[in-house]
């Protein structure tokens, strides 16, 4: 597959938007037209930039407001196409594209609408250039591929063939079977985008919240297979424009906008696999078996295949300072289970739940706090480390190769896009970890040993880790691409600082359940500080003999107000002694079908703060509903430490 993108899809000037997309791979790129026209570059420098840097510029874009227009008006702007056609000349490029009318269409006829198309063409035809033609998803009359379409082929010209653009067809929710149907020699251009199921007009849609393929909610592997059946073979170009993305890291932002260009490849090569029966390839009846995988003119190049991670195998926390830490964890019922033979980490373990004290300062975090405890790293069980890796690194994730001795587990390790190593482990069926011998004996999985009241069954339940506002779309689409988890629909969350992001995704059988939480950002003392807080939860069998035992040795729980359990008692009706229970204990409650849910929060102890839960039944959520409380109760701890900050320090 041939991969583009549009330079309005990045931040910074044309040439770092063009020295961007060379380091992250693209074999193309389409120049918007605002780039050029604010370049100090000669369109001569740009032509020769490009072939320097190894990619072509395979379209030139945007031409708007041609078609379905006055003759005075259609004189005018066949000079305006013919001053392009020049430009076009001087850059190399032979492909235009032209949307359809939003703005000056006065004149609803197709058959007038040809004929200025084919006057268009003629003139492209005459400086040797091709017209795309592309039906905007609010073009004032034609906003549907099929119609734009079927005017090409009634104009019929060499030099007029159809541009396909994922979002205007997906937006309007147009079937996208009949690409099929379309002559792959009059598909011109292929555009793709992403975007998150919104209702909001389609223009404002378009131009502020498209993201890149895997990071929204669009079937654009299904989009991918039609336009490969029908036996198209050109770029395959990322259009998105997005507010975020256009004041981003621009090399990162590249990097991010290839991954989902290589996994989308993928993906279509799996919706063509698993839909060939349909297909126009389909088993013709009585005759010979359709062949596994049938050929198509588009080479789609797939990436080793890796199943769903089994469950976490860890969670490392770093902390220059581990005193309170190591407090917390033991009144939760962990147990120190000693220290790495060669590395300056701890383990603490109960039953199948892992945590790692890494007793470093976290790496990021700036001065006052730096020394205070944050989450570093996670480990998830997969079937094949090697493999698994091996697909990571094809979908260009920073490897962090972690140091080992000689005969210690090597972990093949990832940056995720929030910075959080992740590490790719050999599972084993009984729930244990291979490595825990390089810190010693492994006496707590001795029989007859007594086991914390945890019991031997607690594992990690899910990590809520909070993404930089600028890298949560591309953590979406690196969770999705490079550990299989789905991405669920997100939910907003009420927190006096702002409305909470939060977007859960998780494996299907939910042994992995990871939560992005999108922070708002908080004033304080007039300088914006994040409000970074992310947590790790450990699922046990009795959450309130948990609680009491924790209680008994001092744990400092986050103290749930009084209305909560008064709205808790409207809304299910406990019984007074368990809701008496809850409520001495600061345990929140949650029902779903016919599941239920108990859990509570520990204090915050630099940036982490753990929670510990039992599911009942088959409760399949994460307390959502008291996600608001949670957050309340945090923000006021927080003001309560800067305003006794304040008056010590004034
Ligand atoms: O939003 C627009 O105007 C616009 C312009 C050109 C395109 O290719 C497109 O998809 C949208
Ligand atoms: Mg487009």
């Amino acid at each position: 597959m041939r991969t583009g993108i549009a330079t309005v899809c990045l931040s910074g000037t044309l040439k770092e938007k063009m020295q961007a997309c060379a380091i992250a791979g693209f074999d193309g790129i389409e120049i918007f037209e605002q780039d050029l026209v604010t370049s100090p570059l000669s369109p001569e420098d740009v032509r020769k930039m490009a072939a320097d840097l190894g990619f072509t510029l395979d379209l030139y874009q945007p031409f708007r407001d041609f078609d379905s227009v006055p003759e005075d008006l259609l004189a005018a702007n066949l000079r305006r196409a013919d001053a392009k056609f020049r430009l076009m000349s001087r850059l190399g490029m032979d492909t235009m594209l032209v949307c359809s009318n939003v703005a000056t269409a006065t004149i609803d006829d197709d058959g007038l609408r040809a004929r200025q198309l084919a006057a268009l063409a003629e003139l492209a035809g005459d400086h040797g250039v091709r017209v795309a033609y592309e039906a905007l998803a609010w073009g004032k009359y034609v906003n549907d591929y099929e119609h734009a379409h079927r005017l090409v082929e009634m104009v019929d010209h060499p030099n007029l063939g159809t541009c396909l653009d994922s979002f205007h067809i997906l937006s309007r929710d147009w079937d996208t079977a009949p690409i099929e149907d379309i002559n792959a020699e009059k598909i011109f251009f292929v555009q793709v985008a992403d975007a998150p199921k919104l209702s909001m007009d389609v223009l404002s849609w378009s131009r502020h919240y498209r993201v890149f393929p895997g990071e929204g909610q669009f079937e654009l592997a299904k989009f991918m297979g039609h336009v490969v059946r029908a036996g198209y073979t050109g770029p395959v170009s990322l259009e998105v424009f997005n507010d975020v993305f256009r004041q981003s890291d621009v090399e990162r932002t590249a990097v991010d906008a290839m991954r989902s260009l290589i996994w989308l490849e993928e993906q279509s090569a799996k919706w063509l696999e698993a839909n060939a029966a349909n297909g126009a390839a389909g088993t013709v009846a009585g005759g010979p078996p359709a062949p596994a995988r049938r050929r198509y003119p588009m080479e789609l190049t797939t990436l080793p295949q890796v199943a769903e991670p089994a469950g976490f195998n860890f969670a490392e926390v770093k902390a220059a300072d581990t005193a309170a830490l190591e407090t917390v964890l033991g009144q939760l019922g962990f147990e120190f289970n000693g220290r790495h033979r060669t590395k300056d980490v701890q383990l603490w373990t109960m039953g199948h739940a892992r945590v790692i004290i890494n007793e470093q300062a976290p790496s990021g975090s700036a001065a006052p706090g730096a020394a205070a405890p944050a989450i570093a790293a996670l480990g998830f069980d997969v079937d094949s480390p090697v493999i698994a890796s091996a697909r990571a690194q094809q979908l260009k994730a920073p490897a962090v190769p972690r140091k080992s001795q000689a005969n210690e587990e090597v972990f093949q390790g990832f940056a995720a896009p929030d910075s959080t190593e992740i590490f790719l482990c050999q599972g084993s069926p009984d729930g244990t970890a291979a490595w825990i011998n390089e810190f010693g004996e492994p006496r707590w999985f001795g029989e007859g040993l007594e086991v914390p009241s945890g019991g031997r069954s607690a594992v990690i339940d899910h990590v809520n880790l909070a993404q930089p506002w600028q890298h949560f779309d591309e953590a979406v689409l690196f969770y999705t691409s490079a550990l299989a988890l789905e991405p669920q629909p997100y939910a907003e969350v009420a927190s006096p600082s702002g409305l909470v992001r939060s977007q859960v995704m998780q494996t299907s059988d939910r042994a992995v359940r990871l939560v992005l939480n999108l922070a708002p950002l908080l004033q304080q003392d007039g300088t914006r500080h994040k409000t970074y807080q992310e947590h790790i939860a450990f699922a046990v069998d009795d959450l309130v003999a948990t609680a009491r035992s924790a209680r008994e040795r001092g744990l400092n729980f986050l103290q749930i107000p009084a209305n909560y359990y008064e709205d808790l008692d409207a809304r299910f009706g406990l019984d007074p002694a368990f809701l008496a229970t809850l409520q001495e204990l600061n345990l929140l409650y949650d029902r779903d079908g016919d599941g239920e849910f108990l859990h509570f929060y520990t204090a915050t102890v630099g940036s982490v703060f753990f929670e510990m839960v039992e599911r009942r039944g088959s409760y399949d959520g994460y307390g959502a509903p008291n996600a608001p409380v949670r957050h309340a109760v945090q923000y006021d701890h927080l003001h309560q430490l800067t305003s006794s900050t304040h008056s010590t320090t004034h």
